[in-house]
This record gives structure tokens, C-alpha cells and sequence, in this order.
């Protein structure tokens, strides 16, 4: 049987919760990143450690059938390259930003400027949808110092928790577009591999519907049950189980993992104790 060839980052920020979640999804590597390449011990697949800025055109050529990309880089380099799943982590925007003291009012306030970018793709297009003028100056790290070296006016860069435009005495002012970690195909890519490639993909929505939710176990006496189960948002009907106590019960169920912290002091109100609350590795629906 042929094996999918998936790409991943070699080093950086995406590298440690690309091999994570392949390791959640059951596929345990043989080898480290120090080889390019290494294989599944357990399923047809061949990972390619490589660099996230090259990941587009080896999709492009086929040369790898799948890939987790940071999805500003594909959307940078992609073309017709199809992204099969969000993955939920890396997540960041790609904005301007301009000298704290500025003026800024609109995007006619860059025309004629310069800008610095590693994304002079996604920042051309956003020029031209906004009709304005700028020169593009195209430069591959450290792009937030490039105003205060008066190399550029503006610049477009990844923003997260805005800490690095901070430190350089820049503001954000246009958002042009956001970011997570994808699962990306080839558009190359044969039948054969598809097919496990839909696998992956239904083992890592399992991985992350897991992740997002919560196995929620309480007691209640039974006189409380049915305003307890009103409260709690389940995916069907909780299970209700009798406890050896004579009058009280045991309620399970799987909620949303960031309505807990909504809903525990409405449970405990109405009566409900000895709440556990525990995580989920998979979840099948
Ligand atoms: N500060 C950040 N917070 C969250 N996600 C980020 C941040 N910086 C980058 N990312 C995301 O992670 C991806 C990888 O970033 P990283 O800096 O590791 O690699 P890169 O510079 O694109 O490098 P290379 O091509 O060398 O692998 C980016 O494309 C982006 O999607
Ligand atoms: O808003 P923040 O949380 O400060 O994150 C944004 C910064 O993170 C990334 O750089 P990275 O640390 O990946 O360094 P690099 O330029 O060497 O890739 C990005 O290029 C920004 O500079
Ligand atoms: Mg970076």
C-alpha cells in the first residue's frame, strides 16, 4: 500500500502541536527530525519535516500530499491548494501596523508610503481591493524594526498578543486576515491517498471535538434532578444513574469545556455536589 507523505515544520512554532496531535491521532513516529523524512510504525504514512515557508510549492508539485501550515502561508504562496481541516492552535492575524504616533484615519493615509512585509502577496491584494498606492519592501525577518531603521512607513507582519508591535513603538490599524494552524492537501494528491487522508481527518475531529469538551460527573438529590439537568447544556440527555445512597442520584454528561465555569455555581445552588469534571481524548458523534 502507498503511504501519505505529510509535511510538517521542521523547527519552530507549529512543530511541537503538529507532532502532538499526530501522536493524539495514534501515529507514533520511528525516528526523530533529525532525518527529513521518517515513518508511521503504525499507519501509511511518511512525515516530511521541512520548512513552513517552502510547505506551499512542495503541495504544489506534489511532492508531498498533505501538510500542517500555518494557513497565512498558504494563503500567501497556496493557489488552488485546499485546506481539509483548521487545527485550532497558532492562532494569529496578519496586520498593519504604523508608528505609534502616526495619524492613521483609513488605508488612504498609506498611499504612497512604504511598507516592509514578508506577505507581499496578501498585502498587494488588500492594497488593490482598497485602491491605494505603496511600495512594497520585501524583507524576510525582524520586519517590525523596519520604521524605527526608517526603511519602511508601515508595515504588515503576524500579530498575537501584540507584545512584539509594543516593544517597537507600533499600533495595529488593519487586520488583513486570521490565522490557524490547517490541514492542507496537494492538489496532486491520488484517490488512494485521499482515502487516508480522510482518516486522518476523522481522527483528528474526533481529537478536537475531545479537547473543546468535558466529562462532567455530580450528585443530586432526586428532588433537584430535573432543574440540575435543565441547567446542564448536554450533548443528548444525561445519563442518571442511583447512587447507594437511598434519595440521590449521579448525573454524566459531556458539555462544552468553556461553559463549566458558566454554569457550576448554578448547579451548585440547586443542589448538586461532588462535581468532577474530567477531560475527553476522543469523542465519536
Ligand atoms: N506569534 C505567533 N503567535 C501565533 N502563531 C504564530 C506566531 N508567529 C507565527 N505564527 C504562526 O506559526 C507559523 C510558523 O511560524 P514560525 O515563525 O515558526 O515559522 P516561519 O517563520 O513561517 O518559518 P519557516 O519557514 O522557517 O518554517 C506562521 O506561519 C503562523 O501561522
Ligand atoms: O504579537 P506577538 O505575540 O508579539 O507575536 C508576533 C511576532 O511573532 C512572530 O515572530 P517569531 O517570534 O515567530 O519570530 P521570527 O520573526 O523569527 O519568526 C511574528 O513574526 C511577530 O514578530
Ligand atoms: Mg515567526
Amino acid at each position: 500500500m502507498s503511504k501519505l507523505k505529510i509535511a510538517v515544520q521542521k523547527s519552530g512554532r507549529l512543530y511541537d502541536e503538529s507532532m502532538q496531535i499526530l501522536k493524539d491521532i495514534g501515529i507514533s513516529i520511528d525516528n526523530g527530525k533529525e532525518q527529513l523524512k521518517a515513518s508511521a510504525k503504525n499507519f501509511p504514512v511518511e512525515v516530511f519535516y521541512l520548512r513552513n515557508g517552502d510547505i506551499p510549492q512542495y503541495l504544489k508539485d506534489g511532492v508531498v500530499d498533505a501538510a500542517i501550515i500555518g494557513e497565512n502561508v498558504l494563503i500567501e504562496k497556496g493557489g488552488d491548494i485546499q485546506i481539509v481541516q483548521k487545527l485550532g492552535f497558532s492562532s494569529c492575524k496578519v496586520s498593519i501596523a504604523v508608528p505609534k504616533s502616526a495619524k492613521y484615519t483609513s488605508m488612504q493615509d498609506l498611499d504612497g508610503k512604504r511598507i516592509a512585509t514578508s506577505y507581499p502577496n496578501t498585502v498587494q491584494q488588500f492594497l488593490d481591493k482598497n485602491n491605494v498606492n505603496a511600495q512594497l519592501h520585501i524583507i524576510n525577518g525582524s520586519v517590525e524594526i523596519a520604521p524605527n531603521i526608517g526603511l519602511a512607513d508601515a508595515i504588515v507582519d503576524i500579530v498575537s498578543s501584540g507584545s512584539t508591535l509594543f516593544k517597537n513603538g507600533l499600533k495595529e490599524v488593519e487586520v488583513l486576515l486570521k490565522s490557524e494552524a490547517v490541514l492542507a492537501s496537494s492538489p496532486l494528491i491520488t484517490e488512494e491517498k485521499l482515502a487516508i487522508l480522510n482518516t486522518i481527518k476523522f481522527r483528528i475531529d474526533s481529537v478536537l471535538k475531545g479537547r473543546r469538551s468535558k466529562y462532567v460527573l455530580l450528585n443530586a438529590p432526586n428532588d433537584k434532578l430535573e432543574e440540575i439537568i435543565t441547567i446542564l447544556p448536554g450533548m443528548k440527555s444525561p445519563t442518571v444513574l442511583p447512587l447507594a445512597q437511598e434519595g440521590w442520584s449521579s448525573v454524566h454528561t459531556v458539555i462544552d469545556k468553556n461553559k463549566f465555569w458558566e454554569i457550576i455555581d448554578e448547579l451548585k445552588a440547586h443542589g448538586a455536589e461532588g462535581i468532577l469534571v474530567c477531560p475527553i481524548d476522543n469523542m465519536v458523534l
